[in-house]
């Protein structure tokens, strides 16, 4: 196998990581491999076991510079002054056959000088979870990180579920700076490396800013952007910390995720988030409250902090009309408006409002609003009837309308019941399921697994998504 790496984190500051190479595991065996993603990323890919044993931690490529990142990070709104990949460890970048610089990084890949109490590890379960997910958000057009590999490692490992498979995640990201790697060196007051980090951020995602304050404008309209994308599909991310908000835009992190069944705008999946934090509704408040940390550590690059203070509020200010214009739009497509009014926000309201009172499947109901049978997935048909001939008065049915409606409605999302069923078959060593999902997932706007499109029955419903890392 050969990866053509091109490397440019060495010129970052001293401390931002720490070189090492990933600890070897007893018996690599690959699990799932993203050739489409190879062949993007220009890896020429030869014998399987060589990718396992790449992939799994055991040998470390020619060219490749492995170092685990440093960062800090507000989770769950308190603040950590130093996180770190703890289980992760980034092999290199490389350059795409579509000309964007991506990192390779190995999930799950033994301890780090960042490890704190932890043992390095992930078990097969959140590995495989965070493949099929990520790979789906890809297929419905949002931004994120993507799956490269899984490698299962012949190894046990001891969570609070007792001894499981342990597993390793190949993930590519258009880099893994997060707010919280940016934190790191605005609470340790080291302004030369905040500068320096800022620089690289700047050309490494926004080269059109000029500064930092730009940065901040470009990564408050990627981050609006990604939230309403996610909201228009049901997805909770689950854990918006601010380790866990790349720079990039991409979505990262897949632990507690989870896309909605029924809809609730105060749903949670996160067994971890008791207070609600990260509820469906809430995720647009917390974008803006991640960005005003961003905003914080940024303000020592400036030397007159008070104009750079003054300017960055306002950009704060501006991104919760950002969001609800995003909204406006993303929902409003969903019900086959192209270019939407301030007024069509009460229409898509009182739809949402009916749904969750009726407690309608979010994917269903919004795909079937393009068909004929939109009234089936409610209770109080009466109430739909009448919401519908507002809507009618709106917008009239046609071809145009249907397509708009099909291209943003997708048919199929990664239920969370069917990725506990996947989990539980692949623990047996059943992949089957896996693959199942990962061919329906790759085509979501159209209906190719029916069976996969059904919410879940009273007893297959999963409540919550554990850590369970
Ligand atoms: N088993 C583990 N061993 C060591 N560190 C861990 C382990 N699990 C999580 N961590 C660390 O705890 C912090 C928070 O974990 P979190 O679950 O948000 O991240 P993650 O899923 O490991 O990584 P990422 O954010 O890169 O997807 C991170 O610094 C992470 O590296």
């Amino acid at each position: 196998m050969h990866i053509p790496f091109d490397n440019s984190y060495a010129t970052l500051p001293d401390g931002f990581y720490s070189r090492l190479d990933p600890t070897s595991v007893a018996a690599p065996k690959l699990l799932a491999f993203n050739k489409d993603l190879a062949s993007l990323l220009r890896i020429e890919v030869g014998d399987l076991t060589e990718v396992a044993d790449v992939f799994g931690g055991n040998d470390v490529p020619q060219n490749a510079a492995p170092l685990a990142q440093l960062y800090a990070g507000h989770q769950f709104g308190s603040f950590n002054p130093q996180l770190g990949d703890g289980r992760a460890i980034l092999l290199g970048e490389v350059i795409g056959t579509d000309g964007l610089r991506r990192d390779i990084q190995l999930k799950g890949s033994g301890p780090t000088p960042y490890s704190r109490m932890g043992d390095g590890r992930a078990w097969l379960g959140p590995v495989l979870r965070e493949y099929v997910v990520s790979e789906a958000m890809h297929a419905l057009g949002i931004p994120t990180t993507r799956a490269l590999a899984a490698v299962s490692t012949g190894e046990q490992i001891w969570r609070e579920q007792g001894a499981l498979p342990g597993a390793v995640l190949t993930r590519v990201a258009r880099s893994h700076l997060r707010v919280g790697t940016f934190q790191v060196f605005a609470h340790r007051g080291e302004v030369e490396n905040l500068k320096t980090l800022t620089n690289y951020a700047i050309q490494r995602h926004y080269p059109e800013a000029k500064g930092p304050m730009d940065l901040l404008r470009a990564v408050c309209a990627a981050q609006a952007d990604l939230v309403t994308r996610w909201m228009s599909v049901g997805f909770i991310h689950g854990v918006m910390n601010t380790d866990n908000c790349a720079i990039s835009g991409e979505t990262i992190d897949y632990g507690p995720c989870a896309f909605m069944d029924a809809f609730h705008q105060n749903r949670v999946f996160s067994s971890i988030d008791q207070q609600g934090r990260y509820a469906f509704g809430n995720q647009p408040g917390i974008a803006v409250w991640n960005m005003a940390q961003f905003a914080t550590s940024l303000m020592q690059t400036f030397e007159d902090r008070n104009a750079a203070v003054e300017e960055a509020t306002e950009i704060i200010h501006a991104m919760p009309q950002m969001l609800e214009d995003g909204w406006l739009k993303r929902f409003a497509a969903k019900i086959g408006i192209a270019e939407p009014a301030k007024a069509d926000t009460p229409l898509i309201e009182e739809l949402l409002g009916l749904m969750q009172t009726d407690g309608a499947d979010f994917t269903n109901t919004f795909r079937a609003l393009g068909g004929a049978n939109a009234r089936d997935q409610f209770t109080n048909r009466e109430a739909f009837d009448a919401w519908a001939a507002k809507w009618q008065q709106r917008t009239s049915s046609d071809t145009a309308r249907e397509t708009l409606m099909r291209s943003v409605n997708p048919a199929v999302i990664p239920r969370n019941h069917r990725i506990e069923q996947m989990i539980e078959a692949a623990v047996a060593g059943d992949m089957a399921p896996f693959e199942r999902l990962m061919t329906a997932l790759k085509t979501p706007f159209s209906e190719t697994d029916a069976d996969l499109a059904r919410p879940p029955t009273e007893t297959e419903i999963v409540p919550a998504t554990f850590c369970g890392t």
